[in-house]
C-alpha cells in the first residue's frame, strides 16, 4: 500500500507537559489506522499534530517532522487553515453548526471554497450527505436546524460536512464514544465504505472497533509509539508485553 502520511520524532507539548515524546510513524493511503491506548496516552494529541489541530490551543508547542506526500506540513509555506481541509476532522461530541440548517451545515465549508452556484451546492451537499449515509434519512428535511437530528445524525452530518470539500485524509477522534451501538455500527459501517475515497485515522477506547474496522493499530503509552502492525496480527499475537497486558484488558 502506498503511504500517506508520516510522522518523523514527533513530539507534542501542552505548555512544559511533554505529551508526545517522538512518533515515528507512516499512515498507509486508503486504509483505516486505528490509534488506541489508555486515556491520557496522547491519542488525541496525535492526531490533532497531523492537521495542525494541536497548535490551535495557547501554549502548545510541536517538534519533528509531519510529511503529507511529500509536503512537510508545518513548512511556512502552508495554509493551516486549507490544510484541514485536506486533512478534516471529526470530534468525540457531534458538533454541528448550532444556528445552521442540515443543508447550510454542509454548504458551509463550500461557500468558503467559493462554490455559490445553486446547482453545484445542491449537487455537492447531495453527494456528501449520500457518503455520509444520511441522505435518505434528511432529503426531505434540509432546511431543518442541523441540532434537530439524532446524535448518531448528527455524527453523520459532522461527517458529511468534513467529505464536503473532498479531503484526503479524515482524522476521528472517538467518532462513536458518545453514541447507542445501532449508531455506532453506522459509523463503522460508514468508515469501511469511504476508506476507498478517503484515508482514515481513528482514535478509539473500543478495542472490539478496532478490531473491526482498522486495517492498521498503534497502540500508544505514556506517549509513546509502543507497537504498530496490522490490526489482526496485533490482537492476535502482539510482539510487545504492554500491548499484550492492553488488549487483554489487565489496564486502561
Ligand atoms: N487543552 C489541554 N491543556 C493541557 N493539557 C491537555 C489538554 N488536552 C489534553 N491535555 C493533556 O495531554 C495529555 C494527553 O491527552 P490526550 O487527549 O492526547 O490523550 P488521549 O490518549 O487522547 O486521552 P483520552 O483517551 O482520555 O481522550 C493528558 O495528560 C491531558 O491531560
Amino acid at each position: 500500500m502506498a503511504q500517506r502520511m508520516r510522522t518523523e520524532n514527533l513530539k507534542a507539548w501542552y505548555g512544559m507537559n511533554q505529551i508526545l515524546k517522538g512518533i515515528t510513524m507512516d499512515i498507509e493511503k486508503n486504509a483505516i489506522t486505528a490509534i488506541i491506548g489508555p486515556s491520557g496516552c496522547g491519542k488525541s494529541t496525535f492526531i490533532r499534530c497531523l492537521n495542525r489541530m494541536h497548535e490551535v490551543n495557547e501554549g502548545t508547542r510541536v517538534e519533528g517532522k509531519v510529511w503529507f506526500e511529500d509536503q512537510d506540513i508545518y513548512a511556512q509555506s502552508i495554509d493551516p487553515v486549507e490544510l484541514r481541509s485536506r486533512i478534516g476532522m471529526v470530534f468525540q461530541k457531534p458538533n454541528p453548526f448550532p444556528t445552521m440548517s442540515i443543508f447550510e451545515n454542509v454548504a458551509a465549508g463550500l461557500r468558503l471554497h467559493g462554490i455559490r452556484r445553486t446547482s453545484e451546492l445542491n449537487d455537492a451537499v447531495e453527494e456528501s450527505l449520500q457518503m455520509a449515509g444520511l441522505w435518505n434519512e434528511v432529503k426531505d428535511r434540509l432546511q431543518h436546524p442541523g441540532v434537530s437530528l439524532s446524535g448518531g445524525q448528527q455524527q453523520r452530518l459532522c461527517i458529511a460536512r468534513a467529505l464536503a470539500v473532498k479531503p484526503e485524509i479524515l482524522l476521528m477522534d472517538e467518532p462513536a464514544s458518545a453514541l447507542d451501538p445501532v449508531s455506532t455500527g453506522h459509523i463503522e459501517d460508514l468508515a469501511i465504505k469511504l476508506k476507498h475515497q478517503v484515508t482514515i485515522v481513528i482514535v478509539t477506547h473500543n478495542l472490539h472497533q478496532a478490531a473491526r474496522i482498522s486495517d492498521r493499530t498503534a497502540f500508544f503509552l505514556s506517549g509513546d509509539l509502543i507497537e504498530y502492525d496490522n490490526t489482526k496480527d496485533m490482537f492476535i499475537s502482539p510482539s510487545d508485553k504492554r500491548t499484550n497486558d492492553y488488549i487483554s484488558g489487565r489496564f486502561g
